[in-house]
Order: structure tokens, then sequence, then C-alpha cells
């Protein structure tokens, strides 16, 4: 694929899903991986993955260059959460442009937050991330992790021009290790990468996304 392809292209709705069933696991069970408190929740969802996309993100880690990790923001996002946060950047996005036509609102909002019938993280593929040192200190990527392109000035772009090179250098590294594990990265944001679900489908050109909206009841560790 050489064309951004956003969330809300209709391709991505009409491509199939096979779902295979997988459960959804709790990253903090063994510590094998790192994650932050920026998006904890309650009961626990920004910490899941499904099994299969946990495994896939525990064979990235270990291709990294020494001493670096990742660092979990969020994975699993119930659909009411994705509603709420798609609703929100959408109403942002209204006021500063109370011209543009309901579906130009929602191409510009998906750029930030999937719609969400279509959503990654409601599939319990899709992961927030970035990295860190043994000691936990993040490394240097540019911008926040979920800084919208607005507070960013586009700079949440993958490829974004004018990063410095030590940004430009650790997004590589991060792109690398998850690609190499199967991973697809979101290119309007660095931090987003996705296993199984139907933007990696459409991506990898498989014939089915393996995740629909995972089922959140059997909560494994
Ligand atoms: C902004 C961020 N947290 C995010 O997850 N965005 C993607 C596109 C999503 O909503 O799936
Ligand atoms: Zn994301």
């Amino acid at each position: 694929m050489t064309d951004l392809i956003l969330l809300s292209d209709p391709r991505v709705a009409a491509t199939a899903v096979a779902e295979c069933g997988e459960p959804l696991v709790d990253l903090r069970a063994d510590g094998h991986l790192r994650l932050d408190a920026r998006k904890a929740d309650d009961d626990g969802s920004y910490a899941r993955l499904r099994a299969g996309a946990r495994e896939r993100l525990l064979r990235a880690q270990r291709l990294l260059p020494d001493g670096l990790r990742f660092l979990v923001v969020e994975g699993y996002r119930p659909p009411a959460l994705q509603s709420r946060y798609f609703e929100e950047y959408a109403a942002t996005l209204r006021r500063a442009h109370p011209e543009a036509p309901p579906g130009r609102i929602r191409e510009l909002a998906s750029a930030y937050i999937s719609p969400p019938e279509v959503a990654p993280h409601v599939s319990g593929g899709a992961v927030d991330l970035t990295l860190c040192g043994a000691d936990g200190r993040e490394l240097e990527l540019g911008t926040e992790v979920n800084a919208t392109p607005e507070e960013s000035k586009g700079a949440c772009r993958t490829g974004a021009p004018g990063l410095t090179e030590e940004a430009r250098a650790n997004r590589a590294v991060l792109g690398r290790a998850l690609s190499s594990a199967g991973f697809v990265n979101y290119p309007t944001e660095w931090w987003h990468w996705s296993y199984g679900d139907r933007y990696w489908a459409l991506s990898t050109r498989a014939a089915a996304a393996r995740y629909g909206p995972a089922d959140p009841s059997p909560s494994t560790g």
C-alpha cells in the first residue's frame, strides 16, 4: 500500500472479519511488558490485548536493541469509550471548521481517533506504545504519545518531516521491531500499531481480519 488509508475509508469497513476467538489477556500478568498509567481505567481494560497480539508484541520487544523496552500506554478499549473519544474529537473539529460537512469532519477525526465501528482498539489487536530504557524513562520520539495533529503541528505522523535525528532514529527502531513481528502502523500516529484487525487485514492484503470487536468478559492473565 503506498497511499495513506484513513480508518474512515470505506475499504476498511468493507474488509471481512473471520473472528478467531482469541481471548483478551492481561499484559500485567507476567511483568514482561512495562505499562504506563496514563490511560489506566478501573477494570484494567487498557492493559488487555488479544493473546496473539500479545505474543507478537513480546516477539517485537525481543528484537529491540539491548537496554530498550516497550512502554505500553493502551491496548483494548471498550466500544463506549471509543465512541466517546470519537465524538469529543469530532466536536472539537466542528468548532474549528464550522463550514465542514459531516463527511469531512468524520474523515478529519479519523486521522486521530477511529470511527467506532472499525476501531482497532475495540478489536483488542491495537496497542499505543513508546520506547523506554531499563529505568522506564521514555525515549525521544518527537511528540508525546497521543499528541493531536493540531497540538503537534503534524509531527504525530510517523513520517513527519522536520523531526530531530534522535526522534527519527527512535521511530525507526520502534517500527522495525513491530513490523518484523507482524504489526502495521497507522501512519498518522507513530505510537499506534495493530495486528489482526480490519486495518491490518487491508494493509497486509490478508483475506480477512482475525479480530472483530473483542469480548471483554473472559478476562484471563
Ligand atoms: C489517538 C489514539 N489514542 C488512537 O488510538 N487512535 C486510533 C486511530 C484509534 O482510535 O484507533
Ligand atoms: Zn491507538
